[in-house]
């Protein structure tokens, strides 16, 4: 490893260096373990902590198959998904890797007593299989996590239909929180020449899930001078969705949970800013009920904002907490655009507001190969930043999930796999100097 590691830090290292250097038979990994699955049986979702079933492990080296990369990872980052994974909510996710396992002899890799998880990586690519072209041993790269097989032809029109489509290293296995990563070539994009290692991993899953989510046609499709309504502003996805809508003209209603958060959203242009716990929200009265009151008082407040407006998109992901206020606050003909439900997973809404003011729900996950390509290609170009707060050593990648996991973070936690410190990977110095208060914006705050 100590090799591969100095092929990366010499400026001489050409692909033929890369090419011949050896690969190790193993490799450190953060893994979650099968027999595990039961270990917080019984508690609430709040009290299942990352830290306990989160590992560090040695694990073998993947036989590398067709159109595949073996990646040494220079730094990834903590997504939700990892939590999910950690916790064990929904599922396991060790059925998705048995699942996989029986489609072919080459997927038969992934079911493994094992899972090692994330998906995010910026990196170096150490080989290719056979038939990929594009790349080569030591180019620079980040990866995208859609995982495709495009053997059916539902999946040719968008990537995201194929009916194998998985996210790697949640779906799959040998995901990027890791030293090596084993990839599908067609994950592969240029790692962005102006960020550091830890910078460039911090957007790619949640910035191409919020591309898609809300300037996509495939999702909502967003216009100059539309108000999004953002939940969670100044977290993964919506410190990106934030960005996405200053940069392309519309305005953000941003909401948030402290001052400190709306400090944030404040810092990168945006305005209009709700702070969800100093105003007080109560969307349910219990467990079961909800308080339309509550929804009016929360639209009109965002009435207040927009100087008498409704919103014409909800960029949603909190899930049941949120989404009955989300499709009343929406305006007539407007778009719910959802990607998830942190807070849990049966939505309640009144649907009378839904089809007589003729909103519309769309259901959004992650991105496919071009609109990742998109999103990163706006991060390479320095039009969207990434909004890296904090770093961790790979070992301690329990602690960071347990973070997310508790919401004690903001914008993206990174990690560092087999970078030795944060800042190196640095190619263009000029255009990062051009960039750098936004670089930093989210930095040890
Ligand atoms: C990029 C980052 C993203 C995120 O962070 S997202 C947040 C984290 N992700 C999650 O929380 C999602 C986790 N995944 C899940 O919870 C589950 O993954 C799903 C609920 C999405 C799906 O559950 P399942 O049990 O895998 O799928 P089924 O579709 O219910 O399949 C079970 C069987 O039911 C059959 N079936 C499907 N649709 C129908 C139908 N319309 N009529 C009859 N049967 C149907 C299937 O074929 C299959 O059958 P057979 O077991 O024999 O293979
Ligand atoms: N389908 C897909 O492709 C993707 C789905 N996801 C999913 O989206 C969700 C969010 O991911 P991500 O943004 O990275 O996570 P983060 O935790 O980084 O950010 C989410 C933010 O949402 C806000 N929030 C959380 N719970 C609630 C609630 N009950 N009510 C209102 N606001 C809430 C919090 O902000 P504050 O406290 O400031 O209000 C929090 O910081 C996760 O469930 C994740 O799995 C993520 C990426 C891709």
């Amino acid at each position: 490893m100590k090799d591969i590691l100095d092929a990366i830090q010499s400026p001489d290292s050409t692909s033929e260096d890369f090419a011949a250097l050896p690969l190790p038979e193993s490799y450190r990994a953060i893994t979650v373990h099968k027999d595990e699955t039961e270990m917080f049986a019984g508690l609430d979702t709040r009290d299942k902590d990352p830290r306990k079933s989160i590992h560090l492990d040695d694990v073998p080296l993947p036989e590398l198959g067709p159109g595949e990369a073996l990646v040494a990872v220079m730094a990834s980052s903590v997504n939700y998904n990892s939590v999910w994974t950690s916790i064990f909510e929904p599922l396991p996710t060790f059925g998705f890797l048995e699942r996989y396992g029986k489609l072919s002899e080459l997927t038969r890799r992934h079911d493994l007593p094992y899972h090692i998880i994330g998906s995010d990586l910026a990196g170096v690519v150490l080989r290719t299989g056979p038939g990929v072209n594009a790349w080569r041993p030591g180019d620079e790269v980040v990866a995208h996590c859609l995982s495709v097989e495009l053997e059916s032809s539902d999946g040719h029109n968008d990537t995201m239909l194929d009916p194998e489509q998985r996210i790697w290293g949640f779906e799959t296995n040998f995901g990027g929180l890791a030293e090596i990563a084993l990839v599908k070539s067609n994950q592969l994009m240029p790692k962005p020449a102006h960020l550091s290692w830890e910078e460039a991993a911090a957007p790619g899953l949640v910035n191409s899930t919020a591309y898609r989510q809300l300037v996509s046609r495939n999702g909502a499709d967003m216009k100059q001078g539309d108000n999004v309504l953002i939940w969670g502003a100044s977290g993964g996805l919506g410190s990106y969705a934030t960005q996405f809508a200053l940069a392309g003209g519309a305005t953000p209603i941003c909401v948030v949970s402290s001052p400190q958060k709306a400090e944030i959203c404040r810092s990168m242009g945006a305005e209009a800013i709700i702070d969800r716990t100093a105003e007080d929200y109560k969307f349910w009265k219990d467990e079961n009920t909800q308080d339309p009151r509550e929804w009016k008082r929360f639209g009109k407040r965002i009435r207040e904002l927009t100087g008498g407006e409704d919103v014409d998109i909800v960029f949603e992901h909190p899930g049941r907490e949120t989404f009955g206020a989300s499709v009343y606050v929406t305006r007539k003909g407007g778009t719910i655009v959802t990607c998830a439900s942190t807070s849990g997973y049966n939505h309640e809404y009144d649907n009378r507001y839904l089809w007589m003011s003729l909103k519309r729900i769309i259901g959004s996950h992650f991105a496919n190969y071009r609109e990742a390509w998109e999103a990163n290609r706006l991060i390479a170009k320095g039009k969207i930043h990434p909004t890296l707060s904090k770093v961790y050593a790979l070992e301690d990648t329990g602690q960071a999930a347990h973070d997310v996991h508790r919401n004690l973070h903001q914008g993206k936690v990174g990690v560092l796999c087999l970078a030795p410190e944060e800042g190196l990977g640095v190619r263009d110095e000029e255009m990062r100097a051009r960039h750098i208060d936004a670089i930093n914006r989210f930095r040890n705050i």
